[in-house]
């Protein structure tokens, strides 16, 4: 049998978000097959001793973990996200100890530790309580009063070793996510989101007909700022420009670094007019006030409307050439890119760059 989880391997090289759903499902995988792997005999086991209620516990808990791995395997995706394992791990655990003794009793520990790497920490903390809840009334019924104190005690102990583990985690993923995204120096998103984000503007014009719009803006003459003030005076302007875009940006609006002093805004429900207007404003909070006080800065833009039918690809590269015809116009002015030409008889994917320039 192939140990290794599904995984996409382009994906996982190239966008950060779907690398780290991508381990999630490793992780959801790996647990769920081990634990099949744990329980399974376990079935044999107590229908051996006549424990038949058990057995059909064990086998519901084993059934629901192989259809969570054919899930994962065939689809990529696992159905109630993991929330039946809690539910089976807490009746079957609770339920051995009553008949079994402490040997029902030590399988509640990895049980109640894996429910932090299938749920999200809200529910995994509830479920926990839950679990503990239930094991504390069923040991105190079951055991003597010395031994109740120590399993609720330990098992609670563990849930929260198990938490802290997971919410650091958890953590540590938000946080290689926010650096794989993002640009350090500016702090604007960087190229790897960039087809992710384009791919859900045309997704919304092409369902609900609602229109966005992308701004190229490059700031003009970039090299002569760092010849004659220096590079770390260049950083410094990238930074402050990212400051002066962001603020006249809406929340909604996405700014990216997508190249040396290259910007990209994206602007969901914005049509080519607006968008123009912002453009042209844009330039000018860039040309009228200095940069680090001295520094004087321009930039070109172009403007472009998503166009029904076309890919990301051909939108953003319509914008290239219009950002390219503003630098040879002279530079410091925003440029509208022109509408794709129709192709009769012959798909999107297959029109030449030519046409959108
Ligand atoms: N300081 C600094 N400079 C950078 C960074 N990334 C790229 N550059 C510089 O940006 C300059 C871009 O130069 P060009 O591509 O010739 O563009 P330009 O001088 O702005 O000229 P036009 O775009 O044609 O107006 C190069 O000198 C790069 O070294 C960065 O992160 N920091």
């Amino acid at each position: 049998m192939n140990f290794s989880a599904p995984t996409n391997a382009n994906a996982l090289a190239t966008n950060p978000t779907l690398a780290v759903l991508g381990f999630k499902r490793q992780l959801v995988y790996h647990l769920y097959f081990w634990a099949f792997i744990a329980v399974a005999p376990l079935v044999m086991v107590q229908w051996q001793q006549s424990h038949y209620l058990l057995s059909g516990i064990l086998i519901l808990f084993c059934t629901n973990a192989l259809l969570v791995i054919a899930f994962l395997r065939l689809r990529g995706s696992y159905f109630l996200k993991g929330r039946l394992f809690p539910l089976l791990a807490v009746v079957s655990a609770a339920y051995s100890t009553h008949i079994n003794g402490h040997a029902g009793l030590y399988w509640a520990y990895p049980a109640a530790s894996a429910l932090f790497f299938l749920l999200p920490l809200r529910e995994a903390i509830g479920s926990n309580i839950i679990f503990v809840v239930v094991m504390a009334v069923v040991s105190f019924m079951k055991f003597p009063e010395a031994d109740f104190w120590r399993i609720t005690f330990s098992l609670g102990l563990t849930c929260l070793f198990a938490m802290i583990f997971a919410w650091l985690v958890g953590k540590l993923q938000q946080e290689l996510t926010r650096l794989a995204t993002t640009d350090p120096l500016t702090g604007c998103l960087n190229r790897s989101q960039l087809a992710d984000i384009l791919n859900g503007q045309i997704q919304m014009r092409e369902r609900y007909e609602r229109v966005s719009s992308l701004i190229l803006l490059d700031l003009d003459y970039f090299k002569t700022i760092n010849d004659q003030w220096g590079h770390l005076a260049g950083d410094k302007v990238l930074t402050e420009l990212a400051l002066r875009l962001r603020k006249r940006l809406r929340e909604s609006d996405q700014l990216f670094r997508i190249g040396g002093e290259e910007f990209m805004i994206v602007l969901p429900e914005t049509r080519q007019k607006d968008a123009d207007a912002l453009a042209q404003q844009l330039l000018t909070s860039i040309s009228a006030r200095p940069f680090l006080n001295d520094i004087k800065v321009t930039a070109s833009a172009s403007v472009a409307e998503v166009s029904k039918g076309e890919t990301w690809s051909v939108w953003l590269n319509r914008a290239d050439q219009a950002l390219y015809e503003a630098k040879s116009r002279g530079r410091n002015q925003a440029v509208k890119a022109a509408r794709p030409l129709p192709v009769v008889g012959r798909g999107v994917e297959d029109m030449p760059d030519s046409a959108s320039g």
